[in-house]
């Protein structure tokens, strides 16, 4: 039993196009999500986060180099470990205005993979979907609403509550605030929080600055065009950062933000 749970081990992508040319966009990217863990990749656009998003939940696979789960690099996966890993990893998207169906009810919306994965009937997805509603804090009454009626905010609880259907270990985060006030972003913090104490969830957390990571996670990497220049615990990389490039997105994030000490959401 490993209480590593998602890696990538000397992740290299090169993507070649007529047009663009060569871009490497990982070189030799050694990252991942212990249990229990929330790990925070930052970098600015480009930096190739979203690429190694997509790696790591199976959605590209790497030029070179391997990702593991729990351990088992995937390319040795069998079924039974690929239908875990499917089960097991899922993903928050940036944007929660299209990542949901507009034109579907929201007990639907969030039960997909329940019909897909274990063919579940109505009945069942209806009960499931009320049990995932209370998890992320959303009224019963919602199953039947549609996104366009939702907040912001809302939003993003059922795009998370759609994450947790299938009981996952590790939930990929990608930029789940960006679209969102701070005070919503501060109530979709604790969830995670929350849901983290509940579950032992692990997180990775793409995000552009460093001011959620700070609040939130327990380690931290930076990624700059396409590799890591440095990783460790929050504390030693924001409290003592090595880089110059980390130093430029610390200062960056804090002209961003103005907020006190006592709004700190992570003790
Ligand atoms: N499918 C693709 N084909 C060609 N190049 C790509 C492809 N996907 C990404 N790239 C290139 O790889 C590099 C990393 O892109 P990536 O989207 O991973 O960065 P990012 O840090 O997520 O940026 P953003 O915050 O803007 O989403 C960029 O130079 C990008 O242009």
């Amino acid at each position: 039993m490993t209480d590593r749970i998602l890696d990538a081990v000397d992740v290299s992508k090169t993507y070649r196009s007529r047009t663009a040319g060569t871009t490497h966009a990982l070189t030799d990217v050694t990252f991942g999500v212990g249990r229990g863990e929330m790990v925070g990749l930052v970098g600015e656009s480009g930096s190739g986060k979203t690429t190694l998003m997509r790696i790591l939940l199976g959605i590209e696979q790497p030029t070179s180099g391997t990702v593991t789960f729990r351990g088992t690099p995937r390319p040795t996966f069998t079924t039974e470990h690929r239908r875990d890993f499917f089960n097991s990893v899922s993903a928050v998207f940036q944007n929660p205005y299209s990542s949901l169906n507009p034109r579907r009810r929201l007990w639907d919306i969030i039960t997909e993979r329940r019909s897909i994965e274990r063919r579940a009937g109505r009945a069942e997805r209806r009960a499931r979907a009320a049990e995932l509603l209370d998890l992320v804090s959303l009224p019963p009454e919602f199953a039947d609403r549609f996104p366009h009626q939702l907040s912001g905010g809302q939003r993003q609880r059922v795009a998370i509550a759609r994450s947790l259907s299938e009981e996952p270990d590790v939930i990929v985060l990608d930029e789940p605030m960006s679209a969102l006030d701070v005070s919503v972003s501060a109530q979709i913090a604790n969830l995670l929080l929350d849901l983290q104490e509940k579950f032992q969830m692990s997180y990775v957390f793409v995000a552009h600055d460093m001011h959620m990571v700070r609040h939130l996670c327990h380690r931290v990497a930076v990624l700059l065009k396409g590799q890591i220049v440095e990783q460790g615990t929050v504390a030693e990389v924001l409290g003592n950062p090595r880089h110059e490039y980390t130093r430029s997105l610390i200062a960056a994030s804090e002209l961003r933000s103005l907020e006190p000490e006592e709004e700190r959401i992570r003790p």
